[in-house]
């Protein structure tokens, strides 16, 4: 039998990048995972979703429409959920002076309200969940270290620490582990593309092991948070980032 057989639950934004490594893993280790994205599928350029994985069309900023979403699904289960990934993520670039307030409110309302409003319309679900019921929030190395031109970036990822502490201790009582998972630099279809030489030498040279993350280790992380063995583990924020946190300058 596998570690997920019978195990149902959510991950948002799930057709790209991180999303669809986790989505992909949790799916391979016999769980129904339900990717909600604005597309519906994969994106172009990206591997396929596994079997195990359901695509459904939606928008995370639009929340009467997830929780019609999220009830449909809990109906499939007997009224229950077993897991929510919110890893749908948005980010501005531009210096702090410059940046528009309605870009500042986008990604706050992306990262941390829409996350936070995920978790809400979720836990009568998870609460019900056989295996104990589990969150996990995308975070970022940016929630621990300044970075350049992305500060309404670095303020929601911070935001998502704090919820996910908040939100670990509250619902301890009601059978539902939260934590968070902190994403270094990973291998990306978007990070090759945007990536030139000088760039990647520069950051190689900030990451203690000098190598880019592979998602499926993030997939993994994933997987062990909500399987069994993560059981006892509530309010932590896992660094996944090759030793850059670590990194003395
Ligand atoms: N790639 C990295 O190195 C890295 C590092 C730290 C944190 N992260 C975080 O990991 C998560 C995934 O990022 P990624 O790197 O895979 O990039 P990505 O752009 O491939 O993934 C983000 C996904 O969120 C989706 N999304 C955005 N707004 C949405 C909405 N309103 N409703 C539904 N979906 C929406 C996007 O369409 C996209 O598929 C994000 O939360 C990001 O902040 C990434």
């Amino acid at each position: 039998m596998k570690e997920l057989e019978g195990y149902a639950g959510i991950v948002t934004g799930a057709s790209s990048g991180i999303g669809l490594a986790i989505a992909n893993s949790l799916a391979e280790a016999g769980a129904t995972v339900y990717i909600i994205s604005r597309t519906g599928k994969v994106k172009e350029g990206y591997p396929e979703s596994v079997p195990g994985t359901v695509h459904i069309k939606g928008d995370i900023t639009n929340v009467e429409s997830m929780k019609k979403i999220c009830a449909e699904l809990a109906d499939k289960h007997d009224g229950h959920l077993d897991f929510l990934v919110n890893n749908a993520g948005a980010t501005y670039k531009c210096l702090a002076q410059d940046v528009p307030a309605e870009e500042f409110d986008r990604v706050i309302n992306v990262n941390v309200t829409c996350v936070f409003r995920m978790c809400q319309i979720c836990y009568p679900y998870l609460k019900k969940s056989p295996h104990k019921g589990r969150i996990i929030n995308i975070s970022s190395m940016s929630a621990h270290l300044g970075f350049t031109q992305v500060v309404p970036y670095c303020t929601s990822k911070a935001a998502v620490c704090g919820m996910t502490r908040g939100l670990a201790v509250e619902w301890a009582e009601d059978n539902i582990c939260v934590n968070s998972i902190a994403p270094g630099w990973f291998h990306s279809k978007m990070l090759d593309d945007v990536m030139d030489d000088d760039r990647r030498k520069r950051i190689l040279n900030r990451i203690a092991v000098h190598d880019f993350g592979k998602t499926e280790d993030l997939g993994a992380m994933a997987l062990f948070l909500i399987g069994p063995h993560g059981s006892y583990i509530t309010g932590q924020d896992y660094a996944l980032d090759g030793g850059t946190l670590a990194y003395g300058y």
